[in-house]
């Protein structure tokens, strides 16, 4: 069973999934590339399920290679990246309203669009035979024709030039590297900066007057150019298994390329890997964690002994850092409203050799928290997800006033309720992998008024892309 549209006053409207004998059926198997691309991204728009979810309770029915698999995931994690600087492309061509469009149609004609604006290796024609060819096998003879017609006209406006500047007839590709069109498809940069930014590199036209009004043009484009592109991955080195020097030689060794990383934990990976498979892995070595979230961990610096708070704390990331820096000597008492993600802190403290970690199960507005006083605590806190938005592609489409005024809440609840729990001469990490300030030091410091004798004594603030996640970390004392 699969997507249900109707059709009311000669517009497409989306149901709730039912069973419906014109819905297109789910394949036993997947044998192609673009097909299993499809249905990852009609899962995500009508069922809202993430693509590795539903990769993952596909699995055995994918009959792929792994490169068609790759590809599968390329088209699907791009369209929802880049979904609004396609749905601009596609709207230009049609020459009727979008919402006359079935929207399992629209998706067809996104993945074309993908392929054939962002996708330098696959060859125009193939871009518009295999979508079409799709259209096939999906049993809708019927949009063949439009599908054709649409990605053609599509690929007669691609021209040869590239830009090293935003212009309205140009999307980014990379950094300074611009795709041009024959038509002007979107707003001027010039007199409409924002707009620009917002249909050309995807993002919700408010976050981008947001980090323009508070980071002005060129640095607004290197935040929207990193959240669009592949970045570098960060490996923690467990230093009570072994150190970076070493780690670092025998990744080397193995033909990875890495190198040091700016904590003294942190190793950069200069090539990307499948990481489990990674020498060190299952010994425990390392844990993958991006280099500013590591700095939440040393910013609070947990002694050997101490009794911790991490109370928000799956999947655990931060607290079996914590663990090492504490010599896993102490206690850490690391709590979490997710069940089933507090028994992904147990995998990862057994693989890391780490025994001082107890998690437990809270409620959402808990008020009572065991094992305080606390002598140090870290709140990673749940947000926006601002920061990380290129390792979250569907996270940019959730962003708004009031998603971020619903987070403030529980942010603000969280804060008061580990100050509540800690020692007088205790001392606390705010986190967040957001760099919103009303997520961060607006929120940190509104609390603190009410706390006389606590204040944030350092902060740091990372830029995304400067050089790796953008975040927050502020300590009180
Ligand atoms: C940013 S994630 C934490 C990541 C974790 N610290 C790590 O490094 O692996 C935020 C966590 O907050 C949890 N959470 C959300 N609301 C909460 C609440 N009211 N109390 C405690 N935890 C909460 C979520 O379940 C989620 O696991």
């Amino acid at each position: 069973m699969w997507s249900v549209i109707v059709k009311k006053k000669n517009v497409w409207h989306q149901k709730k999934p039912s069973s419906n004998s014109q819905d297109i059926q789910l394949p036993q198997y997947f044998r192609s590339a673009r097909e299993l691309a499809f249905f990852l991204l009609e899962e995500y728009r009508t069922r809202d399920q993430f693509v590795s979810d539903s990769l993952h309770r596909w699995d055995h029915r994918i009959e792929l290679s792994s490169q068609d698999r790759r590809l599968a995931m390329e088209i699907s994690i791009g369209v929802i990246r880049r979904q609004l600087t396609l749905d601009t492309l596609i709207e230009h061509q049609l020459t009727r309203p979008r919402e006359k469009v079935e929207p399992s149609l629209w998706t067809l004609l996104q993945i074309g669009v993908y392929q054939l604006v962002m996708l330098d290796q696959i060859p125009d024609h193939a871009a518009v035979s295999e979508t079409v060819e799709l259209a096939g096998k999906l049993k809708r003879v019927r949009w063949k024709k439009m599908v054709n017609a649409i990605l053609r006209s599509m690929s007669r406006q691609l021209i040869e030039e590239i830009a090293i500047t935003p212009q309205a007839n140009a999307i980014p590709l990379s950094y300074e590297r611009y795709r041009c069109f024959a038509s002007d498809y979107f707003d001027d940069p010039e007199t409409n900066f924002s707009r620009y930014v917002s249909r050309a590199f995807s993002f919700p036209e408010t976050l981008v007057s947001d980090w323009f009004t508070r980071y002005g043009v060129d640095q607004t484009l290197q935040i929207a150019q990193w959240f669009n592109q592949r970045n570098k991955l960060y490996l923690r080195v467990n230093l009570l298994k072994t150190n970076r020097e070493s780690l670092l030689a025998e990744l080397l060794d193995s033909g990875i390329q890495a190198s040091l990383g700016k904590e003294p934990q942190s190793i950069r990976l200069d090539q990307a890997v499948p990481l489990e498979s990674l020498v060190g892995f299952d010994s425990g070595k390392f844990t993958i964690q991006d280099e500013s979230a590591i700095a939440a961990g040393n910013l609070l610096n947990p002694q050997p002994d101490e009794t911790v708070l991490d109370l928000c704390a799956a999947p655990g990331t931060k607290t079996t850092h914590l663990a090492e820096l504490m010599q896993n000597q102490g206690a850490i008492i690391a709590t979490d409203v997710g069940e089933d993600r507090l028994d992904n802190i147990k995998q990862n403290t057994s693989r890391l050799g780490l025994n001082i970690v107890q998690p437990r199960l809270i409620k959402l507005y808990e008020t009572d928290l065991p094992g305080a006083p606390f002598d140090a605590i870290l709140v990673d806190a749940p947000c926006s997800n601002s920061g990380v938005l290129g390792k979250r592609p569907e996270a940019r489409w959730r962003i708004d006033d009031s998603s971020i005024n619903e987070l403030v809440e529980i942010q603000r609840h969280l804060v008061r309720l580990a100050l509540d729990h800690l020692k007088s001469r205790g001392r606390l990490v705010y986190s967040t992998c957001s760099f919103d300030p009303r997520e961060n030091e607006e929120l940190l410091k509104s609390v603190l008024n009410d706390y006389p004798g606590r204040a944030i004594v350092q902060e740091n603030i990372h830029l995304p892309g400067s050089p790796s996640d953008g975040g927050y970390q502020g300590l009180v004392h």
